[in-house]
This record gives structure tokens, sequence and C-alpha cells, in this order.
């Protein structure tokens, strides 16, 4: 068994994003800008959003943090989105999720640029994604992807089972897994809350994408020999003799599952870490696209 350590991976990337920045300073040339909206104080929201500007600061991008207070209006965010927009030192911005629930979600993510939308979540982005076409690619499900190639895991052919249908995670990782292409190509089954006999299903899986954040939901008897594991779930369980006050878990049975798995992803330093890395990886090309577009 073979634990695919995101954490290694993501520092590697981070690594290399480094050094392509570098080379962009030595011939002249602005460096990318990341900006970040966080609204409210939610803990998680405040760990990922700070590890993103941080991440950014280490690899030598320019990074600008929004944080507005829980009670800020829909038209308010709304605004900030339209000067992010207009704002041409900023390459690309996230808008960090959950987001309050007096706020339409779906509303803010429409009013971001595409060209900026470096978490890939405008339609016009998932849109292009599921036709092939050259995108932004929500950073978990293209983390996992960029995990399975470097760790060389065939998917070709392979019967990949998605728990959990979210629009950042289960439905793009469908998309990806089955297109056309070298690291893809396999036959993908997205499973959900209505899905019947889960288990029936995911005892065929050669590879399982859990994405559910239900903590030890997928158990050893659900899983075959030889299988490929990623655990996109990340639940944080109150645990007052800790540090934190809490303690991080994924949505697999790590210590039985691991026992039949050919390759398994840690919860935490899995898909986490990845996440952070691709949305770098993302803020980067959309500087490279600014530039081409400006040449
Ligand atoms: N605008 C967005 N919002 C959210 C996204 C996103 O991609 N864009 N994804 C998640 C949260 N997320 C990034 O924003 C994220 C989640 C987890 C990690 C991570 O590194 N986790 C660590 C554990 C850290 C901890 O919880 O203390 C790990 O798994 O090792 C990074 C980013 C929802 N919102």
């Amino acid at each position: 068994m073979e634990i695919l350590d995101g954490k290694k991976v993501s520092n590697q990337i981070k690594e290399e994003l480094a050094v392509e920045v570098a080379q962009m300073k030595a011939r002249g040339e602005k460096v990318p800008h990341l900006a970040a909206v966080l609204v409210g104080n939610d803990g998680a929201s405040l760990t990922y959003v700070g590890s993103k500007v941080r991440s950014c600061e280490k690899i030598g991008f320019e990074s600008t943090l929004i944080h507005l207070p829980e009670e800020t209006t829909e038209e308010e965010l709304l605004k900030q989105v339209e000067n992010l927009n207009k704002n041409t030192d900023i390459d690309g911005y996230i808008v960090q999720l959950p987001l309050p629930k007096h706020i339409d979600e779906q509303k803010v993510l429409m009013a971001v640029d595409p060209d900026k939308d470096v978490d890939g979540f405008h339609p016009a982005n998932f849109g292009k994604m599921a036709l092939d076409m050259e995108s932004f690619i929500p950073a978990t499900p293209f983390g996992i992807m960029e995990l399975l190639r470097r760790y060389n895991i065939d998917t070709e052919g392979k019967h990949a089972v998605v728990i959990g249908r979210s629009h950042i995670v289960g439905r793009p990782i469908s998309i990806l897994l089955s297109q056309k292409g070298k690291a893809a190509n396999a036959t993908v089954t997205l499973t959900h809350s209505r899905t019947k006999d889960l288990k029936a299903i995911t005892v065929q899986a050669d590879i399982i994408i859990s994405a559910l954040g239900v903590p030890n939901f997928l158990k050893e008897d659900m899983v075959k020999e030889g299988v490929v594991v990623i655990d996109v779930g990340i639940t944080r369980v109150p645990d007052e003799t800790r540090k934190r006050g809490y303690y991080i878990t994924g949505d697999v049975d790590f210590e039985n599952v691991s026992k039949k798995a050919s390759h398994i992803t840690p919860v935490p330093g899995g898909v986490g870490p990845m996440t952070i890395a691709m949305l770098l990886k993302n803020t980067l090309l959309a500087r490279e696209r600014h530039n081409a577009s400006n040449a």
C-alpha cells in the first residue's frame, strides 16, 4: 500500500511555481496577484484563506486579503466583486465558501469575471471544462487529477466511483475522470444521497473518490482489494483534549481500508494541501493568459 502524500506533492508544486515566478521577475514581468474575499469568521475558512495568502507570500506571488464582517450584505459583496473585476492589478481571485446564509452564493459566483475565476466555479469555466476546452479547473478536482498523475496511477478504462455530487468536487471530478486524454478515460459512476445500495457499487470500484464529509463513512467491507482511495472529506471533530479543540478526519476508515487499498490519501495531508497548490497554479495560468492577451 502506498500513501498518496498530498502535502509532499503540494510542496513540490509550490517549489516549481516559485521557480517560474523567479523567472518572471528576472524577465521584468509582473508576478501573479491573487485576491481572496472572506466574509465572516468561520474557523476553517480563516485557516484556508490564511494558508492561501501565506502560500502566495512563500512562492513570490502578490496577494490581497479582503476580510469582510459576517453582516456584509449581498449588495456590498457584489460591489467588492465588481471592484475586483475592474482592478487590472489582480490576476485572479476567490470568494471563500461557504458564504453566510443571507447571501446567495450562486449570484455572487456568477458575478465573478470568468477570466479571473481561479476557483473555476463560474458557469463559463465549468461549461468549458465539461466540453474539454481551456478553462480554470476547480482546485480540488484539479489537485486529485494531479496527485493521480504524479503517482503514475493509470485511470484508463478503470471504474471510478465518486461519492457526492457537489459542484466543488463530486460533479467536476466525475467530468475530469471521464474525459478523453492520457490522464483520464475512466468509466465513472457518480453516486449521491439517493443512490440505492451504494456498497454494491463501491465494491466494484478500481478508484473511489469520497467527497461526502461524513467521518468513517467508507468501511473496509465497501471496497475491493487493490482499490485506489481518494478521501476528500475533511471534518473537524470537536475534542477538548486536543490543543486546537478539534481533530481532523476524513470520510474513510483509514486504518482498515488501507489494509486493502493499493493507494490511499491521508486526512490531513492528502487532497487538502493539493487544493491550495492548484489554486496557485490557476493563478499563474491567469497571469500568463493576461500576459498573452496584452501582448
Ligand atoms: N472558494 C473556495 N471555497 C472553498 C474551497 C475552494 O476550493 N474554493 N474548498 C474548500 C476549502 N479549501 C479551500 O478553500 C481547503 C480545504 C482544506 C484544505 C487543507 O489543506 N486541509 C488540511 C487540513 C487543514 C485544517 O482543516 O486545519 C488537510 O487536509 O491536510 C485546504 C483548502 C471549501 N471552500
